[in-house]
């Protein structure tokens, strides 16, 4: 039997935030879903109707689903150009992942192509996304409680810092186990990249085709919005190692609220500006479109540059594309970058992200709140996701990490936060 872990502050509004939230989660989805598709698209508005099961509840989508984590997981399987190892543990060990995802990224792209050229209907997906949100949440629930069983079997040292508190419904939500794996098959890597990162480019691809079919080619918008989150989640595979020193990977546990983030959360909601433009056509022009490419572009400069600049730095200090960058020393022998991309604010990653979370609903015009759900949602998330993060640098960096937030005061914003 695993041993609870040492006792951390809880998160969410503990307990009952969890609760709330294990509701609140899938009904903002499946309200994301029905209004995107309503005449008036009102964001804070009622869905114009509720679904019965029905609507939500269908065996093709359960089979659907189930064939597309099984693809997904045959690709992970496959031999990888690397295999690399995570951070060092608890019990000093490393765990050795699989540097495949971009592969499974263009298997996956062959094999649509495959099945479109003979006939496959990938359009009619934009029809079944609802009884797939569903199903997927199900399955999600019944996903977390077995990920919950497994982790009575971890080793003390196997357990995450957050997620062991003995209170069910809280470690429930936040994940027992930091790394569970069966053999060498790692839930929480294998979900936090694959089936959803590659079904939302998926989803965005069938409500293009919709569109297509509707009204004979996609919009100019339609073609942004797939262009820009296709880079995002190209680029997010391309640097799949660099996911390994993420929060999530190396800090947090694999419950409810990553799976259901991965799983359903990322490709349904974060889908829901192609989902508002098949049913809200937009125009836009190209001069428009081309200072909203303008702006894409400035985001992803700043988020792949702060992203590069870390990795290479924790990578290898000494290489010459950082070795010139002024740092501060800790006591735990890591160093602080202070100049560079990481002089500049303190998460200057979540700026650029936040630039291109924008440059994603521009397409969308200014009619509607409902596209800028990301923006908004994203805002928060990274707000939050800073605060826990400054939490634990202090906690590890102590001085040296008040020193450099004296010297880089603002946190994601220049001059503003
Ligand atoms: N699209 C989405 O839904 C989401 C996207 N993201 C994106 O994921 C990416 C990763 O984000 P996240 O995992 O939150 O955190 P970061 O990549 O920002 O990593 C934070 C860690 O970086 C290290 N660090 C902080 N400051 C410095 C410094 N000055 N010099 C060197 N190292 C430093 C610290 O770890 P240590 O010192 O131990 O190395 C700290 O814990 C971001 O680009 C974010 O925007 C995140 C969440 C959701
Ligand atoms: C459901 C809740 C409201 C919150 C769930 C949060 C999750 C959706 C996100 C937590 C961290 C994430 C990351 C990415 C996707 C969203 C989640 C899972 C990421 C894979 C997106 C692509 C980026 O390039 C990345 C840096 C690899 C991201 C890592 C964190």
């Amino acid at each position: 039997m695993a041993s609870q872990g040492p006792q951390a502050p809880l998160e969410f509004g503990g307990p009952l935030g969890a609760a709330a939230l294990m509701l609140l989660l899938p009904a903002t989805t499946i309200h994301l879903l029905l209004v995107a598709r309503s005449g008036p698209a009102r964001l804070l508005g009622p869905p114009p109707h509720l679904p019965g099961l029905s609507a939500l509840w269908s065996p093709p989508a359960l089979l659907l689903l189930l064939t597309w984590l099984g693809l997904q997981a045959a690709l992970y399987l496959l031999p990888a150009r690397k295999v690399t190892e995570g951070l060092e543990l608890k019990d000093k060990s490393r765990l050795r992942y699989p540097i495949n995802g971009f592969q499974a990224l263009v298997l996956t792209a062959l094999l649509v192509g495959l099945g479109l050229s003979v006939g496959l209907p990938l359009g009619m997906l934009s029809d079944m996304l609802l009884p797939l949100a569903f199903t997927t949440t199900l399955t999600t629930f019944i996903f977390s409680f077995l990920l919950y069983m497994k982790a009575q079997m971890a080793p003390p040292s196997g357990l995450a810092p957050g997620g062991n508190s003995g209170n069910t419904i809280y470690d429930f939500f936040m994940g027992r186990e930091l790394n569970p794996r069966i053999c060498s098959f790692d839930f929480k890597y294998f979900c936090e990249l694959r089936p959803g990162l590659i079904g939302w480019v998926l989803i965005n691809l069938a409500l293009l085709m919709q569109e297509a079919e509707l009204r004979g080619s996609p919009s100019l918008a339609m073609w942004l919005v797939n262009g820009f989150q296709l880079l995002y989640v190209g680029d997010a595979l391309w640097h799949e190692e660099a996911v390994l020193t993420t929060m999530d990977i190396t800090h947090d546990g694999f419950g409810f609220m990553l799976a259901f983030g991965d799983l359903v959360w990322v490709p349904f909601t974060y889908s829901l500006q192609a989902q508002f433009l098949l049913h809200h056509p937009q125009p836009l022009g190209p001069p428009t479109a081309l200072v909203i490419c303008l702006i894409n572009a400035v985001g992803y400069y700043i988020f792949r540059g702060a992203n590069s600049q870390k990795n290479t730095f924790r990578k290898n200090p000494s290489d010459p594309s950082v070795a010139g960058l002024e740092t501060i020393p800790t006591a735990t022998g890591k160093r602080l970058l202070v100049s560079g991309w990481w002089g500049m604010v303190r998460h200057p990653n979540y700026l650029g992200d936040l630039v291109m979370a924008l440059a994603w609903s521009l397409p969308c015009g200014l009619s509607h709140l409902l596209p800028y759900f990301y923006f908004l949602y994203f805002l928060a998330l990274l707000v939050h996701r800073e605060a826990r993060d400054e939490r634990q640098c202090l906690q590890k960096y102590g001085r040296a990490w008040q020193e450099y937030c004296q010297r880089v005061p603002y946190r994601i914003i220049p001059y503003i936060y």
